[in-house]
């Protein structure tokens, strides 16, 4: 189903919120973001140019292991220390003048390195630069919201953190093709001192200034303090965060894991240049090792979730974090560069996966009152485990020292050169994967579901197509859970907020539908194949979406159906015990894999639902282990998505369960409203949502028929369409 979208304003009012390019039509933050990404690759590079210098200003393994720590660290500290003092001067400081000013002073800062040529000044100007740094991000952080709407911040943010940390690997290539180069040609570079490294040093600066002059340009950034919230100190935020995070199983056990993936790629940073002289590659191999972690780490945090986007959050948390410690095992014990830097990529990868499926899911899990603190305690363990990490891994490497074993060949080389830093990665090994095994115990929401079934899933998964224009949500659950119940109540509810609402239901919203009912719901059909029964639903809802559900999003009406695939995949799928993935993508074909923006799943237990009425049709009367299997496929289902799925205890009263799912809905409404019928006519009628409709009126819409059933009371009001 393709989404065509003409150009200009209306092709960002279409484009789904999620999206990233839509995002950066956005003139002004185009702008920002190349000025981010300018001085983000610039910032990069220095790192790179300050640890070579460092390495290479030590004579003993020890001593190169201290000086780089000593960078290292002095990049995390004044976070530390300085944390809410710059949050302080932010608030304060015009936020134009400290976008701008920021980057010249940082790229000032950069040249006077290879002037001054001095260890202690090399530690100095990374204080100073980090100092600046502190105080430029919240101020660029409280911009984005002025650049872009409202619904559009998430994906903003989501470019603004990729490009903060993807700029590693153009920075990685940049530093290790000039030090190669120089390598290949020596003394190409001999008009700078250092040679590659001043080269690496003033192409960073150079960035900077450079995106200085492009946030010049930026017509709306306000001349006003920036409104960041003032926090307190790290250890007060520590202390109150700790209070909320130890109460909570699931948080703690995110928290733990985020904490620990980053600790243990703050031992990977710290100690790969030495790990990388000791496997005799120079300032070109740890470039490239560099880079190695952050492409990792992109494509992690860009894919990962996408590409297993079948699998339980809580378990792809786990699943990765302990992925990423045993991979560190390989890592310690390899000799070649190559095949560290392929295991550094996959490292990379797992640890972006849990760093991005961790930090949405701590949006998902923390309720909002306590949402701000939980990120800004999180925030603050990170920096104090990194900071600890980078100061302590190296002193760990250089006491272990360098080490030979085996026989001497003839050349006078050991058999085997194993020293601190690949100790000290075999420490970290043992330390991560404990700590992603604990994650994924204490998280497993799917006990007694194999996990490689689970995998097997995840990987033949398709991501679903969603529609760009009105909301579409659909009640899923059992037998008298009281879908129709809340589906009435639903559209009562949006119509009374001016919503354009559509009210539906499978099977049998449809003239072919409604027959198509009869045949598989009425007892005097007597037994067909359960494949025969899942071609009838899939033929149902093939006509179900085409001809009432997608105009209506086109129009971008609200549509809410009653039961909708994962009803297929429950009864057919898991009450008939039919392969899923077969009906699944029977069902996905059927609806051309349109899905919906939020499904409630209506959870009872199956004999109290069967007690709310008495007639049974076809699929009613069977057994209850029947009807378990299907509750346990809605709720497994809806734990490997929780961003698209709202459970609730449908035990609880109507009213509670109302107010319950209204909650939920109502942000997702916010991108919606933009579209009612009244805002489409005003951009003269052209709906672009998906299917492109032939008929915008909504007058034209298909009459859904009354769907003849053995329990018409509880159906859904089918002819319910537009206003
Ligand atoms: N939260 C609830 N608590 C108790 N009874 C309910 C609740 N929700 C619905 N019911 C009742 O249960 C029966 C089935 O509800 P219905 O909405 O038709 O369920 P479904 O559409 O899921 O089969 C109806 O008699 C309804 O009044
Ligand atoms: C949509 C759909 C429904 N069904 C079953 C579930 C229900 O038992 C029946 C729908 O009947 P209905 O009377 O509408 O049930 P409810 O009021 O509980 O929603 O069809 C499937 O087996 N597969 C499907 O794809």
């Amino acid at each position: 189903m393709s989404v065509p979208h003409p150009s200009g304003v209306d092709e960002l009012r279409h484009a789904p919120t999620n999206s990233l390019s839509a995002v950066l039509r956005i003139p002004d933050f185009r702008r920002l973001w190349i000025g981010l990404g300018l001085s983000s690759l610039g910032d990069w590079m220095g790192l790179l140019a300050l640890t070579a210098i460092a390495n290479a200003s030590a004579d003993s393994y020890a001593a190169r292991n201290y000086a780089i720590a000593g960078v290292l660290f002095l990049r995390v500290l004044p976070a530390l220390i300085m944390g809410p003092i710059a949050g302080y001067v932010a608030d304060r400081l015009d936020r134009r003048h400290v976008l701008i000013w920021g980057d010249y002073i940082r790229g000032a800062l950069f040249i006077t390195i290879p002037i001054v040529d001095r260890l202690w000044w090399i530690f100095v100007v990374t204080v100073l630069v980090e100092s600046v740094s502190l105080v430029w991000g919240p101020a660029k952080d409280a911009t984005v919201p002025n650049l872009v709407p409202r619904h559009r911040l998430e994906a903003a943010n989501q470019i603004s953190l990729a490009t903060t940390y993807g700029s590693a690997l153009p920075a990685a290539l940049v530093f290790s093709g000039l030090t190669l180069v120089d390598k290949l040609y020596s003394n190409l570079f001999s008009f700078f001192d250092k040679g590659p490294i001043d080269l690496a040093l003033f192409f960073n600066a150079g960035t900077f200034i450079i995106s200085g002059l492009v946030i010049a340009t930026l017509k709306h950034i306000p001349r006003g303090p920036a409104d960041t919230d003032g926090d307190g100190s790290v250890w007060s935020v520590v202390v109150e965060g700790w209070k909320y995070v130890s109460t909570t199983r699931v948080v703690r056990g995110l928290v733990i894991g985020i904490i620990g993936a980053f600790a243990a790629g703050g031992v990977v940073i710290g100690l790969a240049r030495t790990f990388v002289a000791d496997l005799g590659g120079g300032d070109p191999g740890y470039g490239i090792l560099f880079g190695a972690v952050f492409l990792g780490l992109g494509v992690g945090m860009w894919r990962g979730p996408r590409l297993l986007h079948g699998l339980s959050r809580r378990r792809l948390f786990g699943i990765s974090l302990t992925t990423t410690g045993l991979l560190l095992f390989p890592l310690a014990l390899t000799q070649q560069l190559e095949i560290v830097t392929a295991l550094t990529l996959l490292l990379g990868f797992s640890a972006g996966v849990a760093w991005i499926v961790g930090n949405t899911m701590l949006g998902l899990e923390v309720p909002d009152e306590v949402r701000g603190r939980t990120f800004a305690f999180v925030g603050s363990m990170i920096r104090l485990s990194l900071a600890l990490v980078l100061a302590v891994a190296p002193l760990v490497a250089g006491v272990i020292g360098t080490h030979d074993f085996g026989p001497v060949d003839e050349f006078g080389r050991p058999f085997l050169v194993y020293n601190g830093a690949a100790f000290t990665f075999l420490i970290a090994a043992v330390l991560m994967t404990a700590v992603g095994v604990t994650s994924y115990r204490q998280m497993d929401d799917r006990k007694g579901i194999s996990l490689l079934s689970d995998l097997r899933h995840a990987f033949s998964g398709t991501t679903g197509i969603y529609a760009a224009t009105g909301c579409f949500v659909a009640l899923e659950g059992g037998e008298g859970a009281g879908k129709s119940t809340q589906a009435r109540r639903l559209q009562a509810w949006l119509r009374q907020e001016g919503y354009d609402v559509l009210l539906t239901h499978e099977p049998g919203a449809t003239d072919v539908g409604s027959r198509l009912r009869k045949i598989v719901l009425d007892p005097a059909t007597g037994a067909i194949s359960d494949r025969t029964e899942t071609l009838l639903y899939a033929a149902d809802k093939a006509e179900h979406v085409e001809a009432v559900i997608a105009p209506a999003l086109a129009r971008g009406a609200v549509v809410v159906t009653d039961r909708y695939v994962d009803s297929t995949l429950a009864y057919q799928g898991a009450g008939r015990a039919l392969v899923d993935r077969e009906v699944e993508r029977i069902a996905r074909w059927a609806t051309e894999d349109l899905r919906p923006h939020l499904t409630v799943v209506l959870d009872l237990p199956p004999q109290h639902g069967l007690t709310r009425f008495e007639e049974r049709d076809r699929i009613e009367s069977e057994s209850l282990a029947f009807h378990e299997r299907v509750r346990e496929m809605f709720l497994q289902l809806a734990s490997a998505q929780p961003e698209r799925y709202l459970v609730v205890d449908a035990r609880r009263p109507v009213e509670e369960v109302e107010a319950e799912i209204r909650q939920r809905l109502e942000p997702l409404l916010e991108g919606a409203t933009r579209l009612t019928t009244e805002d489409l006519r005003a951009t003269e009628a052209g709906a672009h949502g998906l299917a492109e409709p032939e008929s915008p009126e909504p007058q034209l819409e298909p009459e859904p028929h009354e769907a003849p059933g053995p329990r018409e009371s509880t159906a859904a009001e089918p002819g319910e369409g537009g206003r």
